[in-house]
């Protein structure tokens, strides 16, 4: 599209994008190196010679990933055959094809950052599924674990007052529903600190209780669109007739302490009839390190169940009837680990596209969902979140991201100036977060 300011890229130094491939992304090739080393006697256990072999080669693989990363080497073509293969090799003669001659191929800290990042994971998967028979091995499943683990205290409070939550909502009025809706989302919005891609792998996990932080925290909501949402949804409810869908789509973003949040999101949608139907979106691939997969979603639905604390466990059990039921309804497509911004999709993934116009409405959590729907470029902050969507709008849709890059929109004149001025780093560490809607056209 003409007229679009330039990506974010490595090429301007001193930039986040520059700091994140210079720093973070080797920092997280060498952990997932170190993950297999560690893996090596569970590898020989379940396979024997083949098992260390297979090992063997995963390394050498990520290694000279790093390797080619580091020296600024070209972004090479993906070998393996698998389903998304072609497309993404296509993508790769696009952005060469976008670049003058005196540059040369696509590179690491020349091409758009977007497409360098998403390119680094999906190499690492094809470091993997060349290595059989560890082909599906989720490198970044420990991580993620582990920050489920570690959150425990704040799961707990977060399940008891959904469960308390929930034996009362009938006799709630307007005002005080609403009030829990408002609530319930900014649970899900601070639970997208927890990402652990930003903190270069290093645990990030919420060991305090988050419901007692909300209002300390709302003056950091730059964008906070949430009465327009409930406006959206409270209309739906009392318009809805007896047997018709309100259905919302949530576009997931990190497993753990984040996916906890936004199933609470979810199953309160259901319980406050603000919403009849959820479906999720999750990740095919080990994806950004935290991101949800299929795996993440069911194995911490099951880790709910078993939980000792009897709260805990009827959020599990309830989740699993949702799902029983298709209330709830988990989906993956290979759209959500492509390199391209979002406005792409009707013609990428005319199929995922047409899925999404179904919905009433779409939230999209996190920050890399924010980057492919802005396409990641230098917009102006006060650009209107519409014009930086270039056309993507399936559906009303709601971004709910803490911010961990340098790309903002809809902001007031002068509000990132100040910003920037007071907090050179506000735009990147994740302590702001926005609610920012695209309502009805
Ligand atoms: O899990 P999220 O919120 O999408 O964040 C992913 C992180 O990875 C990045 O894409 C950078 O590596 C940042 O934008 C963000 O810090
Ligand atoms: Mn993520």
């Amino acid at each position: 599209m003409a007229g679009r300011p330039a990506s974010l890229s490595a090429r301007d130094v001193g930039s986040f994008a520059y700091l994140s491939v210079k720093d973070r992304s080797p920092q997280i090739l060498t952990k997932a190196i170190d993950t297999l080393h560690r893996h090596k006697s569970e590898f020989f256990e379940k396979h024997g010679e083949k098992g260390l072999e297979a090992e063997k080669k995963a390394i050498s693989l990520l290694s000279k990933l790093r390797n080619e990363l580091q020296t600024d080497k070209p972004i090479v073509p993906l070998v393996e055959k698998f389903v998304d293969t072609d497309i993404w090799n296509q993508y790769l003669e696009y952005q060469q094809s976008l670049l003058n001659e005196s540059d040369g191929k696509p590179r690491w800290f020349l091409s758009p950052w977007l497409f360098v990042e998403c390119y680094m994971y999906r190499r690492i998967h094809e470091a993997i599924i060349q290595s059989p028979p560890i082909d599906d091995f989720d490198i970044f499943k420990e991580l993620k674990d582990q920050n489920f683990f570690e959150s425990q205290e704040s799961i707990i409070a977060l399940c008891t007052h959904l469960q308390e939550l929930r034996k009362t909502i009938e006799d709630l009025d307007e005002n005080q529903l609403k009030n829990e809706f408002f609530k319930v989302l900014q649970i899900s919005l601070w639970g997208n600190k927890c990402d652990l891609s930003l903190s270069g792998g290093e645990h990030i996990s919420q060991k305090t209780n988050i419901m007692n932080s909300l209002e300390d925290l709302k003056p950091f909501i730059l964008v906070n669109d949430m009465d327009r949402l409930w406006s959206l949804l409270s209309n739906c409810k009392k318009t809805r007739e007896k047997e018709s869908v309100t259905r919302v789509d949530i576009v997931l973003d990190n497993s753990g302490f984040e996916l906890i949040t936004d199933l609470v999101l979810a199953d309160f949608l259901l319980s406050s009839k603000l919403a009849t139907k959820i479906h999720f979106y999750g990740k095919t691939i080990p994806w950004f390190v935290s991101d949800t997969t299929l795996h993440d979603f069911n194995w911490i639905i099951k880790q709910l169940k078993h939980s000792n604390n009897k709260w805990v466990s009827q959020c599990g059990v309830d989740w699993e009837d949702h799902i029983k039921t298709g209330r709830w309804v988990y989906l993956d497509h290979i759209f959500w680990t492509l390199p391209h911004e979002f406005s792409a999709m009707s013609q990428v993934a005319p199929d995922l596209h047409a899925a999404l116009q179904k919905a009433h409405l779409i939230f999209f959590k996190g920050d890399l969902n924010y980057r492919k729907l802005t396409g990641d470029r230098r917009w102006e902050f006060t650009v209107p979140f519409h014009e930086a969507l270039s056309g993507f709008h399936p559906a009303p849709l709601c971004s709910i991201r803490t911010l961990k890059a340098e790309v903002q929109v809809g902001l007031q004149p002068g509000q990132g100036e100040q910003l920037t001025a007071s907090e050179p780093n506000w735009l990147t560490a994740g302590k702001y977060g926005v609610f920012q809607f695209d309502g009805p056209l």
